[in-house]
C-alpha cells in the first residue's frame, strides 16, 4: 500500500455535495483529492438519475433565501462548462388551503417576492389540464422553479474540478480516518494525508463518523423512483409547458408527493413519494417495501387521470434524513480541520453549488456566507461518542 504525498484537502464522497466542495476548494487553489468508493459514474448513492427539482418554494425562509444565490451559481457552472443544466418549467404547489404547510410556502414566497401565480380553483383546469385539484386545496406556481439535469450536472462539476487541477480517485473505499494536524485517510488503494478533510459520504456517513468519534441521528431510506405512463403521450410533457409539482398534504398519505414533467423517458412521468423504508446503504436492493407505491397509485388515480396508475419503471435512490430534515453543515466539534456535510434529507441537490461553497468556507476557516445555525451538529444533544 502506497503512502501518498500531502494534499491541502481530501474530500470523501464524489456525489453532488463532495464534487461541488472539491471544485470550490480547487478554485481557491487548494490541492484537493476527491475520493470515491465506486467507479464513477455510479447509481448506488443519492446523486444519480437524470432529473431533480429546483425551486424557491420552501416553508422555511432560509432555504428560499439561499436559493437566490444557488440559481446564480448553477448559471455560472452552465456557462463555464458550456452545458445546459436547468430548465425552467415552474413548480405547481398544491395542498389544503388552510394547512400550515401550504400557507407557510405561500407566505415565504410572498415575503421574499418570489415570482409566483396563485391559481384559484375555478381557473385551475384552464391552466393545468389533466390534473384534478382536490376539494379544499389551494394551488400556486413558483415560476422560478424547474428541472435540473442531475447526471449532467455531476459530470460538469467533476470535469471543471479536473480542469482546475483537482484529482479524483474512484474505486477507493475509505476504511479509516485518523484525526490530527494532518488527517490520515486509509482507502482501498492507498493512505492519504491532508491538512483538511471534508466528509460528504451521503448515506454512508454514519459509518465514517464512527472513525472520528461522532454520531448523528441520520436515517437511510430507500426511495422507489417511479415513472408512470401517459395514456396520451405528451399530455404531461415538458414541451407542453407542464410544470413540476409538489402535493404537500393529501388524504392518501402524510408525506409529500412530487413529480416532474415527462422528459427523460419518452411517455413517462416521474412521480414519487417523499419517504421510504429504512435500509443499510449497502443493502438497498434488499429493501422491497412498496407501501409508498400503493399510496402513489391511489393518489394518481384520483388526481392524475391521464396516467396509467401502475408504475412502468421503478428505479432506486437513497435519502439520508435528519430528524428535522435540515442539513448538517459544520466542523467537527473537537477537530476543526474536519468538516461534515450530511443529512441532505431528499432535498439537497438544488443547493449543491452553495453547499460546496459553504463547506469550502468552513474548511478554510472563513466566516460562512450564511447563518449556519439551522445546520449545526450541536442541535443533536448526543453527538459525541461516549469513548471521547
Ligand atoms: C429519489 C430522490 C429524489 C430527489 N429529488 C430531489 C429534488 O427534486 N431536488 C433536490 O434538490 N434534491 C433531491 N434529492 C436529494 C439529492 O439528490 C441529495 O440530497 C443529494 O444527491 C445528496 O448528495 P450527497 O453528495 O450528500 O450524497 P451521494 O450522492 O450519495 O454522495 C456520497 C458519495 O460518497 C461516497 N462514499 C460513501 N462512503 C464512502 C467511502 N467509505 N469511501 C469513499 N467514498 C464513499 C458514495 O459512494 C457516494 O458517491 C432527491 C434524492 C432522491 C434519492
Ligand atoms: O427537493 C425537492 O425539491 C424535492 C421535493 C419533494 C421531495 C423530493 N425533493
Amino acid at each position: 500500500m502506497s503512502t501518498e504525498g500531502d494534499y491541502d484537502c481530501i474530500v470523501i464522497g464524489a456525489g453532488v455535495q463532495g464534487s461541488f466542495t472539491a471544485y470550490q476548494l480547487a478554485k481557491k487553489k487548494q490541492r484537493t483529492l476527491l475520493l470515491e468508493q465506486f467507479v464513477l459514474p455510479h447509481t448506488r448513492g443519492s446523486s444519480h438519475g437524470q432529473t431533480r427539482i429546483i425551486r424557491k418554494a420552501y416553508d422555511q425562509d432560509y432555504y428560499t433565501v439561499m436559493m437566490e444565490e444557488c440559481y446564480r451559481l448553477w448559471a455560472q457552472l452552465e456557462e463555464e462548462a458550456s452545458v445546459k443544466l436547468v430548465r425552467q418549467t415552474g413548480l405547481l404547489v398544491m395542498g389544503p388551503e388552510n394547512s400550515l404547510q401550504y400557507q407557510a410556502v405561500k407566505n415565504t414566497l410572498q415575503k421574499n417576492r418570489v415570482p409566483m401565480v396563485i391559481l384559484p380553483p375555478e381557473e385551475f383546469s384552464k391552466h393545468i389540464p389533466n390534473v384534478n385539484l382536490s376539494e379544499g386545496d389551494g394551488a400556486l406556481v413558483d415560476t422560478t422553479a424547474g428541472v435540473l439535469f442531475a447526471d449532467r450536472a455531476l459530470r460538469a462539476v467533476q470535469g471543471q474540478f479536473l480542469k482546475l487541477g483537482g484529482i479524483i480517485k474512484d474505486g477507493q473505499k475509505v476504511s479509516d480516518i485518523k484525526p490530527g494536524a494532518l488527517v490520515t485517510v486509509t482507502a482501498s488503494g492507498g493512505v492519504y494525508r491532508a491538512k483538511n478533510l471534508v466528509l460528504t459520504a451521503g448515506s454512508w456517513t454514519n459509518g465514517m463518523l464512527s472513525y472520528i468519534g461522532l454520531q448523528l441521528p441520520l436515517k437511510v431510506l430507500k426511495i422507489n423512483v417511479c415513472y408512470w405512463k401517459e395514456k396520451v403521450p405528451g399530455s404531461y410533457h415538458v414541451q407542453q409547458r407542464f410544470p413540476a409539482f409538489l402535493q404537500v398534504e393529501c388524504p392518501e398519505g402524510k408525506h409529500h408527493i412530487y413529480g416532474l414533467p415527462s422528459n427523460e423517458y419518452p411517455g413517462l412521468m416521474k412521480v414519487c413519494y417523499h419517504t421510504g423504508s429504512e435500509t443499510h446503504p449497502d443493502m438497498r436492493d434488499r429493501q422491497s417495501d412498496q407501501s409508498d407505491i400503493d399510496i402513489l397509485k391511489r393518489y394518481l388515480t384520483r388526481c392524475f387521470p391521464g396516467l396509467d396508475p401502475e408504475p412502468a419503471v421503478v428505479e432506486s435512490c437513497m435519502y439520508t434524513v435528519t430528524p428535522d430534515e435540515d442539513f448538517v453543515l459544520d466542523c467537527h466539534p473537537l477537530h476543526n480541520n474536519i468538516v461534515i456535510g450530511a443529512g441532505f434529507s431528499g432535498h439537497g441537490f438544488k443547493f449543491g453549488p452553495l453547499i460546496g461553497k459553504l463547506l469550502c468556507e468552513l474548511s478554510l476557516g472563513e466566516v460562512p456566507s450564511y447563518d449556519l445555525s439551522p445546520f449545526r451538529i450541536r442541535r443533536f444533544p448526543e453527538h459525541l461518542k461516549p469513548s471521547l
